[in-house]
């Protein structure tokens, strides 16, 4: 069952700015990144789905409820976390949750307060005086204290230090267990592969796909920066057929390799190496690897 639909969303700043055409669904339990680069059109999706935008053309609905004309009932079911957080900035973060948690009738604080230690947060102080982490978690805190059954999350991460980052992901698959459904932007690959079934990922207002993780990750392209103990070594090794290219230079190679690693690992077992790094491919490699630059390649769920 779909609990997210989209369909033929457009919203039309002019300049190409903006959401064309998008759709796509986000099934019962499942948790979909959103994955785009600055200005392709995330947050415009989501103020949509959050019924603060009305578009020029197509449909968004929750839970079987459009978006724009109910998004009172489907509040009542739902966990918001905004991209930039405008928080009540007199209020002390414990006074912020209160509030929040009286509007969502919400009885039973246990949950809250776990949150509250899981993220380390400190409630007492207030809002002006947090730090955008501070906020972010303030934020998550309040996205999911109710229990909401669907999530929507723009850039969760966001001001998150790596701890924090790694805390997120734990309680996004400790949520995806209890059969949340999530949509949470991002943008980066690497921070969602984590937690994440299915990806989307837009570009310049159009949805150019959306893959199960595993396609994607398979068919992702790896590069490591290994350091030989000789040039004789790196040589020999360039000889060898357990990668898609090398680049050799004195002691050092880079490898690049599609999807499975391990005869690459086991070759190298046979030499002796120095250092091993690794290359993360920013989220342009990875569009340009899948796709190209062609627009053609758009499809929909
Ligand atoms: N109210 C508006 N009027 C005109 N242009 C807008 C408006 N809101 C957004 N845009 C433009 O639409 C495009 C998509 O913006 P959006 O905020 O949805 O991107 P995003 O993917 O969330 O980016 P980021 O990762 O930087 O938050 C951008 O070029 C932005 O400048």
């Amino acid at each position: 069952m779909s609990i997210i639909v989209i369909k033929e969303l457009t919203k039309d700043y002019g300049d190409h700015k903006g959401i064309f055409n998008l759709s796509f669904s986000v099934k019962e339990g499942e948790v979909f990144g959103y994955l785009g680069p600055n200005g392709a059109g995330k947050t415009t999706t989501i103020r949509h789905l959050m019924g603060f935008l009305t578009p020029d053309k197509g449909t968004s609905s929750i839970l079987g409820m459009d978006c724009r004309t109910h998004s009172a009932e489907i509040m009542k079911q739902l966990g918001y976390l905004p991209g930039e957080i405008a928080f009540f900035d007199g209020m002390t973060g414990m006074e912020f949750l209160k509030f929040m948690g009286e509007m969502r009738e919400l009885k039973d604080t246990t949950y809250r307060d776990k949150l509250i230690e899981q993220f380390q947060l400190d409630t007492s102080g207030r809002i002006r005086k947090m730090s955008k982490g501070m906020k972010q978690k303030l934020g998550i805190v309040s996205a999911f204290m109710h229990n909401p059954r669907v999530l929507i999350l723009d850039e969760p991460t966001s001001g998150l230090d790596p701890l924090m980052q790694k805390t997120f992901a734990e309680l996004i698959l400790a949520e995806k267990a209890k059969g949340k459904t999530i949509l949470m932007s991002s943008h980066s690959f690497d921070e969602i592969e984590r937690t994440c079934d299915r990806v989307g990922i837009i570009r310049r207002g159009d949805l150019v796909a959306a893959e199960d993780i595993h396609i994607l990750k398979e068919q992702r392209r790896k590069t490591y920066l290994v350091t030989f103990d000789a040039t004789s070594s790196a040589e020999e090794f360039a000889k060898l057929k357990c990668f898609d290219d090398i680049t050799v230079n004195g002691q050092r190679a880079k490898v690049s390799i599609l999807g499975n690693v391990s005869s690459f690992v086991h070759a190298l077992s046979n030499f002796t190496v120095l250092d091993l790094d690794t290359e993360n491919s920013s989220l342009e490699d990875i569009f340009m690897q899948y796709y190209g630059d062609s627009q053609e390649t758009s499809k929909s769920l």
